[in-house]
């Protein structure tokens, strides 16, 4: 588990003593947009625009993680599957960081045949400093990275492809854009990254101060989903998919390997429910995968799982029957 500084490779975890033991994300930063024109984003004018094509453009993807799961379940969702292609890297984080090794469970890097998704990084620009994240959205043509961003890429799967796929479902409506953004903030800071504030903590304190808004955001939304169907109201959209990889992931990793256990998901009746109903949304279901969900944050946060022991359970069946048709 490393970075690149200048080009060059450092076995490096994140340091959380600066922080009085509490795990900071990194900011993305390759930040470009696809656009249906290939005419700048609104939404990033001053970044560059790359032009939607058929083919053009590959996922690198980790199936343990949830940035990237969400990026995988729009290329589902929005019928992206035969114009992006992907690759999935091994679920074993080391000291090279993501690798393509067959043997651990990746599909290869079939594009270049690299063995580690940092040469991808350098592929792009050979001096890059900064931590080697999947997603990474990668132009075939140009040889560059588009995004390593997924909140940005699910953005640009939502709409720039319209015109390919004929796929016109918007995540994103205008109208709800405000609501969107509001609940994203929160949810982000304390659900998607809440819980690895919460399994990264390095001191008591930056631990209980994650676990205790986590579960307060939960307990939240667990109310918001008795009055409503979906978090912005009765329109699924871009905030519900986001979530909805944390909570996949919730008992079978983050309960018990990240420590957040006041409850399981499955003792929240309409966040369980909920759950239920977007695995069961068209295709969402093939995106999931628990062998190496498991495999991925037992055996590689060896700071926190000492022994590598991949836990046998849990057993949940999250094809049984929900209650979400209301609304
Ligand atoms: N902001 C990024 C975060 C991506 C991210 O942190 N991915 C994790 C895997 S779950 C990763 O690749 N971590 C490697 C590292 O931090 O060194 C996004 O949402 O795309």
């Amino acid at each position: 588990m490393g970075l690149l500084v200048d080009g060059i490779w450092h076995d490096q975890w994140y340091d959380t003593t600066a922080n009085g033991g509490a795990f900071k994300r990194e900011q993305s930063r390759l930040r470009h947009w696809i656009t249906a024109n290939g005419e700048p984003s609104p939404a990033a004018p001053t970044q560059e625009a790359f032009l939607a094509e058929s083919g053009r453009y590959h996922l690198y993807v980790s199936l343990a993680c949830p940035w990237a799961h969400r990026t995988l379940v729009f290329r589902q969702l929005k019928g992206l599957e035969q114009h992006i292609t992907v690759s999935v890297v091994s679920p074993d984080m080391g000291e090279l960081g993501w690798t393509f090794d067959r043997d651990a469970g990746s599909d290869g890097d079939d594009l270049y045949g690299f063995q580690h998704l940092h040469q991808i990084y350098t592929l792009n620009q050979t001096k890059y400093t900064g931590r080697v994240t999947v997603p990474v959205l990668w132009d075939k043509k140009t040889k560059r990275i588009v995004s390593n961003e997924s909140a940005e890429i699910i953005r640009m799967f939502n709409s720039a492809f319209n015109h390919i796929t004929g796929n016109e479902q918007d995540f994103y409506p205008s109208h709800l854009r405000p609501i969107i953004h509001q609940i994203n903030d929160t949810i982000y800071e304390a659900v998607n990254n809440g819980v690895y504030r919460a399994g990264f903590a390095t001191s008591q304190h930056a631990y209980e101060t994650a676990y205790t808004e986590l579960f307060a955001a939960l307990d939240e939304t667990e109310r918001r989903l008795t009055t409503q169907r979906y978090l912005a109201g009765n329109t699924l959209t871009e905030a519900d998919i986001r979530l909805w990889t944390t909570l996949i992931r919730f008992d079978t990793v983050y309960h018990g390997h990240f420590k957040c256990n006041r409850q399981r998901l499955e003792d929240f009746p309409n966040l369980s429910n909920y759950t239920r109903e977007l695995y069961q949304l068209n295709g969402v279901a093939k995106t999931v995968n628990f062998d190496q969900i498991k495999r991925h944050y037992y055996a590689s946060h060896r700071q926190i799982n000492p022994t590598g022991i991949v836990p046998s359970g849990p057993d949940i069946d999250f094809n049984r029957s929900h209650n979400r048709t209301h609304g």
